[in-house]
């Protein structure tokens, strides 16, 4: 059985041929803790993950608050320096975090945050804030070629007719438009990479879908490629081609969207799944409740970071961290029920 050290990888089992454009590999945060009682003490936020990013897909990084999705996101974009592990961007290494090669690597990877009331500056119209990122991105645009391309962000967002937009201010936008503006200022720089964190979850529910669709269409459109955060991995299935789980900082199980949401291989990803607003699943979730919370991760748990909620816990659990393991399907699993001859016990329902 093809084994891996350390968590769960995203790279290993990507079955297409489309180009990789973004990837991290074995990345990893710490953030010192600050005061007197925090001498040396670090919040293990992000450990070894990897995660590939290619052109024309979107994959959905889930997990609970607090399990280091977007920090993962900050790390992808540069805002933030690594512990260790690597950003490669086409394959290069990149480690850039000012000027004007910072700049060209914004260029190409763009990032679209949760809250559009915080992300756009309320003193600004719309046409600053497009043109701002046009001159920014292109240098030396002329006077009608701006035109044109504002006009053309609008358009590409839908917001149409562009001149109904173009000059208001984001407090006359509703949260969806003001969301889609956001989105068009990151396609001003004409990316190639979109890192979307939670992008919908502040909007009305009802709006939601047509922002994800909007997303999809550029995707398809541009030939992206987009990491979408989420908390729900619901909204995964119907939005990424690959699924990637995130538990305390680790990188837990990834797959196809299809096999991760509807047959899920982690006894976190179950938990996960059968925890989403499903009617249909809420009887499954009161028979094996969660069982207590997310760990700290100032000193997180040995062994497995899951162990101490995991209802299928080991002795070996406790101590040893599972490798990436094949869990069918094209999934790999970081758990130790994977391993070779271990039985699988009652109630870890994964379909071969
Ligand atoms: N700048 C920082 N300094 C110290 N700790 C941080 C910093 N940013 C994040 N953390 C910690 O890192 C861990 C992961 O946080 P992160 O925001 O990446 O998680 P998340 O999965 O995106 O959660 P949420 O969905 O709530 O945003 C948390 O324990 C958080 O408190």
């Amino acid at each position: 059985m093809a084994q891996r050290e350390g968590p769960a990888t995203d790279a290993a089992t990507t079955p297409t041929e489309d180009p990789i454009m973004l990837e991290a590999r074995a990345l990893t945060k710490h953030f010192p803790v600050r005061g007197l009682r925090g001498r040396g003490k670090a919040v293990r936020a992000v450990e070894s993950v990897d995660l590939t990013l290619r052109r024309g897909q979107v994959v959905a990084l889930v997990g609970e608050s607090g399990s280091g999705k977007s920090t993962v996101a900050r790390l992808l974009a540069q805002l933030y320096p690594a512990t260790s592990g690597q950003v490669l961007l086409r394959g290069e290494p990149v480690k850039v975090r000012f000027g004007r090669r910072f700049r060209a690597y914004c260029r190409q990877v763009q990032m679209i945050f949760q809250d559009p009331f915080a992300s756009l500056n309320p003193i600004h119209t719309v046409r600053y804030v497009l043109t701002r990122s046009l001159r920014i991105h292109h240098r030396g645009l002329s006077k009608e070629e701006l035109e044109t391309r504002l006009a053309g962000l609008l358009e590409q967002v839908h917001l149409r007719p562009a001149e109904r937009y173009i000059d208001k201010f984001p407090h006359e936008l509703s949260g969806g438009q003001r969301q889609r503006i956001a989105i068009a200022r990151a396609l001003g720089a004409r990316p190639t990479v979109l890192l979307a964190d939670e992008p919908v979850s502040m909007l009305d529910v009802s709006i939601r879908l047509g922002v994800l669709n909007l997303l999809k269409e550029l995707k398809e459109e541009l030939d992206l490629a987009i990491l979408y955060i989420t908390h729900d991995i619901a909204s995964a299935r119907y939005f990424a081609d690959r699924t990637v789980v995130m538990y305390a900082g680790e990188v837990v199980e990834s797959g196809d969207s299809e096999s991760v949401t509807q047959n899920p291989a982690h006894p976190y990803t179950q938990l996960l799944v059968s925890s989403a607003p499903d009617p249909d699943k809420l009887a499954d979730a009161a028979e094996r409740p969660a069982r207590g919370e997310p760990p700290s991760l100032i000193k997180p748990p040995s062994g497995c970071r899951f162990h101490p909620r995991c209802p299928f816990a080991m002795d070996r659990c406790k101590t040893e961290s599972p490798p990436s393991l094949p869990a069918g399907d094209g999934r790999v699993a970081a758990c130790w029920l994977y391993a070779e001859g271990v039985e699988k016990p009652a109630g870890l329902e994964v379909k071969a």
